[in-house]
């Protein structure tokens, strides 16, 4: 239906750059075309600029012989189109403005009192009209707005200060993604992009416009509307093809070649580091000359306050503090994988190789979700910034092909190997070898080159320098022997503390903090190592081995809260329902704690005594609406009656605090004994 009001002459031009238009190209497009892809070539050498059009001077070429030949030009070309959508729209807008005024001479919102009777029809008219207006004010804003990227795009800068003082928004969005200050800028229009920072634009927004194609499919909208809007409304020197997402004001003054617009936005406060969504900064974008050389200036300058800001912030909040907050017990592991980061962002460190750390101990103690916090403080949650490799599915010798790609003539050869794939994505990511102890020896030699060399060569022959990524190797290797010397000298500690401060519970429990020793790294880890991996220069490679050691007690308490903390968020949020629970019961899940499965072991624990609970007096329609429930163990008389173990049981609170112990009834087979420990 779009296409069909949309003039020929358009069609035939638009078949330069949207591909799905191509079909339509006639006989007297093409020749006119001809000189223009002359002029393409010529320009795609002279500008190597890569999201301004390419297209840019065969298109001006067109437009320049149309409107010396006295033809329409590119703005009445549109007309036709633009004229129907605005009809449309005013249309619409005409509707709801009559509905509202109805309601406002009908008095539907007018006090109480004011007409004798009051239908419910009437209220209904009421609450649309209310509706209507409302509807209305914000096209006002929005239309204010709207106009506001004109004027910015005409360089009205009277318009636009009369706009902002009249309530626009300065940094009022087109529905497509774009500001004001975007506009501006990329259309050379200074003293706007001065008045609109004078009045509180900020110059790091970035534009959340990406492709015509994904525009067009993300907001169901024909992609020819969305070039002709986009050309129309922000720029006609920008290819169809390319992503702008991300792009700032200083992105698209550099690519409109503006100087005074660049140093302006930079003076106002625009973060030259900032990368658009391909990760590129607006430098990248600048020709050589007086733009590129200022840019390169404000970058030096940017990155030393950024590090500097860096510094501050890890000196305020250090990053052990961080991981603590995540991570439960394992003190040790943490200070060792802290102090050697803090090396590294210190510039304390031998740049040619990566860092290399190997975290051994049982499963579920917190391996892979330290990691996983690494790389979250490295790469503020950015996906690509953590990679996980699970090296048991690298066990056969032609599996090596998978992790980095076959050679060429061979099956996969054009997909490339996992790790090299996202090794090449963000080179300075955070990449965990889960269960390396699996992998076959021909992939522990190319991870060897990896640790030695920090450079990876792919299937295709092509090299990824990765000297800034951080490898952390996983193993449960000699994680028995790790965890019954952590539980001997736990216990050495607290004899010794017991004998020394009988009373003094804190300094107790600070005896579970236990350091493994030297002698034992040596004697029992090194062979068992040394057997595992059967080299030298592999182990030698390794930065640090951080030991996980099994939970003691007080950490299985932190560790139960946290879980019933998990559920009472999820029992407010999805029932309204408020779950407290008494000190005892934390003891009596800590029981379910099995040294084999870790942390994964409470939270099966927490999900059988406590949650199935939960699930079945809810199925049995036996918690009031947002009632307050508390989680006890039921007392000696109670155990005495059910003859088994101790037992939690749920009670309802009642507002005058009197409690009420629920009675569920357990699902089908009662020998299960469900919720019973
Ligand atoms: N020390 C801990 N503090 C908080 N949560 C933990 C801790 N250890 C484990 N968990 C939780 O237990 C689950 C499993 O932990 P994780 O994946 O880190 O185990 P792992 O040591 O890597 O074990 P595996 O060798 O089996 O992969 C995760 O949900 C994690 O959040």
């Amino acid at each position: 239906m779009l296409l069909s009001s949309v003039p020929k002459r358009m069609l035939m031009r638009r078949s330069r750059s949207l591909s799905p238009c191509r079909a339509l190209q006639t006989t007297g497009a093409d020749s006119s075309c001809s000189t223009g892809r002359q002029g393409l070539r010529e320009a795609v050498d002279a500008n190597r600029n890569p999201i301004v059009s390419t297209s840019r001077v065969s298109r001006k070429g067109i437009l320049s012989e149309e409107a010396s030949s006295g033809n329409v030009t590119p703005h009445m070309q549109y007309h036709h189109l633009a004229t129907r959508w605005l009809n449309n729209l005013q249309g619409r807008r005409s509707s709801w403005a009559a509905l509202a005024s109805k309601g406002r001479e009908n008095n539907y919102w007018e006090g109480a009192g004011s007409r004798e009777s009051r239908s419910s029809g009437f209220a209904t008219a009421g609450v649309l009209s209310a509706a209507a207006i409302a509807f209305c004010l914000k096209k006002d804003g929005d239309s204010k707005g709207d106009s506001l990227l004109q004027a910015a795009r005409t360089n009205s800068s009277e318009e636009v200060i009369r706009l902002l003082s009249e309530g626009a928004d300065v940094n009022h969005r087109h529905k497509m993604g774009w500001t004001p200050l975007m506009v501006a800028a990329m259309n050379r229009q200074h003293n706007v992009v001065k008045v609109l920072l004078e009045k509180g634009a900020d110059p790091n927004l970035g534009d959340d416009f990406s492709s015509v194609y994904e525009i067009s499919r993300q907001k169901s909208i024909h992609s020819l509307e969305v070039l002709v809007t986009r050309e129309d409304e922000f720029s006609s020197r920008l290819s169809s093809r390319a992503n702008f997402r991300g792009c700032t004001a200083l992105h698209y003054a550099v690519l409109a070649d503006d100087l005074a617009t660049a140093h302006t936005l930079l003076e106002a406060g625009a973060d030259p580091l900032q990368a658009n969504s391909q990760g590129h900064t607006a430098a990248q974008y600048a020709k050589d000359g007086p733009l590129q050389d200022l840019l390169k200036d404000w970058e030096t300058k940017g990155a030393e306050e950024r590090k500097k800001r860096e510094a501050e912030e890890r000196r305020r909040f250090p990053l052990e503090r961080r991981l603590k907050e995540h991570i439960i017990g394992q003190e040790g592991a943490i200070n060792t994988v802290a102090a050697a980061i803090r090396r590294k962002e210190n510039g304390w460190y031998d740049e040619e190789h990566p860092l290399v750390f190997l975290f051994l101990g049982s499963s579920g103690i917190g391996k892979t979700e330290l990691a996983k916090q690494v790389a979250r403080y490295m790469h503020k949650d950015i996906k690509k910034g953590f990679i996980r490799m699970d090296m048991s599915e690298f066990q056969e010798k032609h599996e090596v092909a998978k992790f980095i790609g076959s050679p060429p003539g061979y099956v996969g050869h054009e997909e490339g190997g996992q790790l090299t794939r996202r090794l090449r994505d963000c080179p300075n990511a955070v990449v965990l070898f889960d269960e390396v102890d699996k992998a076959h020896p021909d992939v522990l030699t190319i991870m060897l080159q990896l640790f030695d060399e920090g450079r990876l060569t792919d299937g295709k022959g092509k090299t990824i320098e990765c000297k800034d990524a951080i490898f952390i190797m996983t193993s449960n290797v000699a994680s028995e022997d790790i965890a019954q010397h952590a539980l001997h000298l736990r216990q050495e500690a607290q004899e010794l503390s017991r004998r020394r401060l009988a009373d003094n519970l804190e300094e107790v429990q600070k005896s579970s903090q236990v350091t493994i020793s030297k002698q034992f790294k040596d004697d029992v880890i090194r062979p068992i190592l040394k057997a595992q991996f059967r080299r030298d220069e592999f182990l030698g490679r390794i930065n640090e081995v951080v030991y996980f050691l099994p939970f003691c007690h007080t950490e299985l308490i932190q560790l139960i809260s946290k879980e019933l903390g998990f559920w009472a968020k999820k029992a407010k949020q999805r029932h309204n329902i408020t779950l407290l629970w008494d000190g005892p019961v934390l003891d009596l899940l800590a029981g379910g704690y099995n040294v084999h499965y870790g942390a994964r072991s409470i939270k099966h624990e927490v999900e059988r005594c406590v949650v199935n609970q939960l699930a079945a007096a809810h199925e049995q329609e036996l918690l009031p609406q947002g009632c307050t429930l508390r989680l006890c163990v039921a007392t000696g008389l109670e155990q005495e009656q059910g003859g088994a173990g101790p037992t939690l049981r749920l009670e309802v609170v009642g507002e005058d605090s009197s409690t009420r112990t629920l009675d569920i009834r357990p699902p089908l087979n009662p020998d299960q004994a469900a919720y019973t420990h």
